[in-house]
């Protein structure tokens, strides 16, 4: 298993968000965790990528974990070539910016890889926060929205991102407010898991 979760509960803000939760996820395999705002669906990621201590349960990861959210950049003055090589070297180390140049372009923001963060759009953002999750090369993503503010253009390309990393032995467990494609992906329903 990349990642397994034995009735996991978590609480934030002196409020116990969900309980019960378990899961198993093999390499390959695909976890999409559905349930209202504020159900908990990113504090379960963060428990997963092990940022937030489960209020209970066992969390056990056998691969290096990759998070996706919207925080990029320390300096959004960097440009994102920059930013993005910054974190591919603490993600991983070596050829880092080779790693980049070719997550960047599989991403579609190569035209744009010399301009300083702060100045990307919505769906640039998260084309260049997926790009370092390409980038960092590790088995288990953990994905908070992937696809928020990207086109239908970038939605595609996220399927087939997430598909090309399941085919190579990668895991990828993702929440999403918008229909995503992604076959044979486990549904895990976070608000059944919520204590009466
Ligand atoms: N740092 C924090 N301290 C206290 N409470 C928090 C903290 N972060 C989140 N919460 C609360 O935990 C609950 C779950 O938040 P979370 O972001 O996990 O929900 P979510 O299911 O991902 O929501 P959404 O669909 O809106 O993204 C919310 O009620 C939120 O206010």
């Amino acid at each position: 298993m990349i990642l397994s979760l034995t009735r996991v509960a978590c609480a934030r803000g002196g409020r116990l968000l969900f309980a019960g939760v378990s899961l198993d996820l093999a390499p390959g395999e695909a976890m999409i965790v559905t349930g209202p705002n504020g159900i908990g669906k990113s504090s379960l990621l963060r428990v997963a990528a092990g940022l937030l201590a489960p209020f209970d349960g066992i969390v056990v990861r056998s691969a290096p974990v990759a998070l996706m959210t919207d925080d990029l950049a320390l300096d959004a003055e960097r440009t994102l070539a920059d930013v993005l090589t910054f974190w591919a070297r603490l993600d991983r180390g070596g050829a880092a910016r080779e790693r980049v140049a070719a997550a960047i372009e599989t991403v579609g923001l190569s035209p744009i890889a010399g301009i300083p963060v702060r100045l990307l759009s919505t769906g640039q953002r998260r084309r260049a926060a997926l790009a370092r999750v390409l980038a960092s090369q590790v088995p288990l993503w953990l994905l908070d929205e992937p696809g928020n503010g990207l086109d239908s253009a970038g939605l595609a390309m996220l399927e087939q991102v997430i598909a090309r990393h399941r085919a190579g032995g990668g895991a990828v467990v993702l929440t999403t407010h918008q229909p995503l494609s992604v076959p044979g992906a486990r549904t895990l329903a976070l608000d059944e898991r919520v204590p009466a």
